[in-house]
């Protein structure tokens, strides 16, 4: 199966659902093969407008022709957004976004064992996304192939052996892009705090994060290497790590991903298949 030619279905419209179709559009996916389920009227336009695909208010016979439907709604509703599609998609590979929810509940809501659940984040919408795929034994080494090829636009993909593991990538990589518009957002006040305008506070942020990032990938030193040549002895980039590690700000910070991994399996027990 080549995913050009390959009807799909997309459950929720938003932000998730608009980064891989795009991707798979751009790859040369045909618009009339995408039907997208959404109850809200201005994400339905945006879509038709935007992709031309074909939007639905909500599920119905339309998307028995899917042979992949991604889920894509937020995990407070995924129940309820499961049981109105299930009737139609039983014949389909599942392929879920949703923080939290485990596979097992989506199991029993479709009724089908075919279930790839992955965790991407936004970085996808400019093709530099990063997700972790974690597949149940009942899917195949095809149909995992072909959830690499639907997400491949979108950026890297890893499988994770163990479901568990995909909460931890929740915390670091599905959540992280706000940890980094977060640091950006305080580096660029602290920049303007100096007195320097806001502009180029802000441009000097993003662009730092940028090489930085890319001296990291490219490098064949770890980053703690790449950190100490910053760091000259007594110089400014020591006053700075030496005051954040009196806050114990790395500390903090690992504490916080760990909120993160905590919230994600708790989605999984509120709002999963034994959730009352
Ligand atoms: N935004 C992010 O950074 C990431 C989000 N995720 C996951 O992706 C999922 C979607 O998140 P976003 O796209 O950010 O949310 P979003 O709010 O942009 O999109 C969700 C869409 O679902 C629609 N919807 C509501 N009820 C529905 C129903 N019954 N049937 C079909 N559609 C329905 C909403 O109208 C909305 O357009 C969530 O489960 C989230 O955990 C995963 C990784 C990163
Ligand atoms: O905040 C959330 O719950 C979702 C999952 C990862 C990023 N956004």
């Amino acid at each position: 199966m080549t995913f050009a030619a390959t009807p799909i279905a997309f459950i929720g419209g938003g932000n998730m659902a608009s980064a891989i179709l795009g991707g798979l559009l751009r790859e040369g996916l045909d618009p009339k093969l995408v039907d997208v389920v959404d109850p809200g009227a201005p994400a339905r336009e945006r879509l038709a407008r935007e992709f031309g695909v074909t939007v639905h208010e909500t599920a119905g016979a339309a998307l028995a022709r899917s042979a992949i439907v991604v889920w894509a709604v937020k995990p407070q509703i995924f129940r309820d957004a499961a049981r109105a599609a299930a009737p139609h998609t039983s014949r389909a590979l599942h392929l879920s976004v949703a923080a939290g929810i485990r596979s097992d509940s989506i199991a029993a809501w479709t009724g089908s064992e075919r279930i790839v659940r992955s965790m991407p984040n936004t970085p996808a919408l400019v093709g530099l996304g990063m997700t972790a795929l974690y597949a149940r034994s009942a899917v195949s080494a095809e149909d995992r192939n072909v959830v690499q090829q639907v997400l491949a636009p979108t950026g890297a993909t890893l499988w994770v052996p163990q479901e568990q593991q995909l909460d931890a990538v929740t915390a670091l990589s599905g959540s992280g892009p706000a940890y980094v518009f977060y640091f950006i957002e305080a580096m660029t006040r602290a920049g303007v705090e100096m007195g320097l305008p806001e502009e180029q506070a802000q441009a000097l942020a993003i662009g730092t994060f940028r090489g930085a990032s890319e001296l990291a990938r490219s490098s064949q030193e770890p980053p703690a290497v790449l950190r100490e040549r910053v760091t000259s002895k007594g110089g400014t980039t020591y006053a700075a790590l030496t005051s954040m590690d009196e806050s114990r700000v790395a500390d903090h910070f690992v504490q916080a991903m760990h909120a993160a991994c905590r919230r994600a399996a708790e989605l999984g027990d509120e709002f999963g298949r034994d959730a009352t």
